[in-house]
């Protein structure tokens, strides 16, 4: 593979990799997650260069006493796994940004500094993106390292869409604003549908990501007019386990009555809430639609508050923009869950959008295409390239040739 770059994103306790190499012809690229980092269960699996696949079990004869596999770990095992490869630079995800960012940038020690500082704003996301971004350097010392940011994309939104209705100096002196997340995702899907669409750079659409993390976005003209996440990833729709919005004095109602402290309440809404709190069973979205078809109560609860507070959002976010072109589904929820899709559409009728349920029911694992039936706004299933996105923005900002 020539002039290939290497992709991380890190999270809490995962990171996800891919080597994009960009040759002539078609895109070759490597790819792979290691998970449970940092537990005994820590494992890696990807492909390599021939195609063939490997899955590493860090502590395979389960010894309680191994010390469990850290970011570092992980990192230099994939490492060894792409050694063939020399990569000619390194694309970092990096969640929180600020207004500091609002592209790309090449790594330094002043823009880790920055980082390191917005880490309170992004406590789930910024620390491990440091962790892995240190391990590289460590790793590459001479390599060009980049920082994409997953708020710079939502640095176009108006003041009316990103300022909070609180006192004017918790913004001017903390910062204190919507930040907006996911914007990787929310761009490159919005410019792979004006191309699809046959619409370049113009026309309105509504992007709704769902992963583990879940936001809506509208994009009008190739530009975020407003998101639903907000200060921290933690606002907007229903998660895996975040609960999205809820009302501000819940803080305190939780402080009085249950003598919570701020730390408890914020691992509760971060880590306990979302589809793993309303089911008690998981947050895994598969998981809930079983048993839902089962008959589990709690999990069709789960479902249904997902999708209703999903179509609010996409309803609220519809009044970012002059006019809407279509709606544009991604994320492994968005991509994968066709009934997930049709309750959503079904909850939107004003929007005058007609799924064709044929379409949406034959949508097969990584697919792009129109699951509509031809009147009102389009309606679009597009898998998300985060990482194809990265390696792009990382060769824009080193001026390496594609
Ligand atoms: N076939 C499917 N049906 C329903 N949900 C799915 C399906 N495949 C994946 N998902 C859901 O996608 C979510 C993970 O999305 P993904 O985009 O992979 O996460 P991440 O945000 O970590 O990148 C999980 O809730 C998972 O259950
Ligand atoms: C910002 C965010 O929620 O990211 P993720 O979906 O990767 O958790
Ligand atoms: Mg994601």
């Amino acid at each position: 593979m020539s002039a290939c770059i290497l992709v991380i994103n890190c999270g809490s306790s995962s990171i996800k990799y891919a080597l994009i190499g960009s040759g002539t012809g078609a895109e070759q690229r490597i790819a792979g997650l290691a998970e449970n980092l940092g537990t005994a269960q820590a494992r890696i699996k990807g492909t390599q260069a021939d195609g063939s696949t490997f899955n590493y079990q860090f502590n395979d004869n389960n010894d309680a006493q191994a010390k469990p596999a850290s970011h570092a770990d992980a990192l230099q095992y994939i490492l060894k796994q792409l050694s063939n490869h020399q990569p000619a630079a390194i694309g970092h995800r990096v969640v929180h940004g600020g207004e500091k960012f609002t592209q790309a940038v090449q790594i330094d020690s002043q823009v880790m500094a920055s980082i390191r500082q917005t880490s309170a704003l992004a406590p789930l996301h910024n620390p491990a993106n440091l962790l892995g971004i240190e391990a590289t350097l460590a790793l590459f010392p001479s390599l060009p390292q980049v920082a994409v940011f997953d708020t710079a994309f939502h640095q176009s939104m108006p003041p009316h869409a990103y300022r909070y209705a609180l006192p004017e100096t918790l913004y001017t002196d903390y910062g204190v604003r919507r930040y907006g997340f996911h914007g990787t995702s929310h761009a490159y899907v919005s410019e792979r549908a004006n191309t699809l669409a046959g619409m370049p750079d113009q026309g309105g659409w509504l992007t709704a990501h769902l992963g583990n993390g879940c936001s809506t976005c509208a994009i009008w003209n190739g530009q975020s007019m407003d998101t639903s996440m907000g200060l921290t990833p933690l606002e907007g729709v229903v998660m895996g386990t975040r609960s999205g919005d809820v009302d501000p004095g819940l803080h305190r109602f939780l402080a009085d009555n249950l003598g919570w402290s701020l730390l408890k309440i914020d691992e509760v809404l971060n880590r306990n809430s979302g589809l793993l709190g309303l089911s008690g069973l998981s947050n895994d979205m598969r998981t809930l639609v079983d048993a839902a078809k089962q008959g589990n109560e709690k999990a069709q609860l789960a479902v249904d508050v997902f999708c209703y507070r999903l179509a609010k959002s996409l309803a609220a976010m519809s009044c970012a923009l002059p006019a809407l072109h279509g709606l544009i589904f991604t994320g492994g929820i968005g991509e994968n869950a066709a009934d997930i899709r049709a309750k959503t559409i079904s909850l939107l009728p004003h929007f005058g959008c007609t799924l064709d349920d044929g379409k949406n029911q034959r949508m097969y694992a990584g697919a792009e295409g129109r699951i509509d039936a031809g009147a009102g706004p389009q309606i679009w299933v597009i898998p998300t390239d985060e990482e194809g996105r990265i390696a792009v923005e990382t060769r824009q900002v080193l001026g390496l040739i594609e």
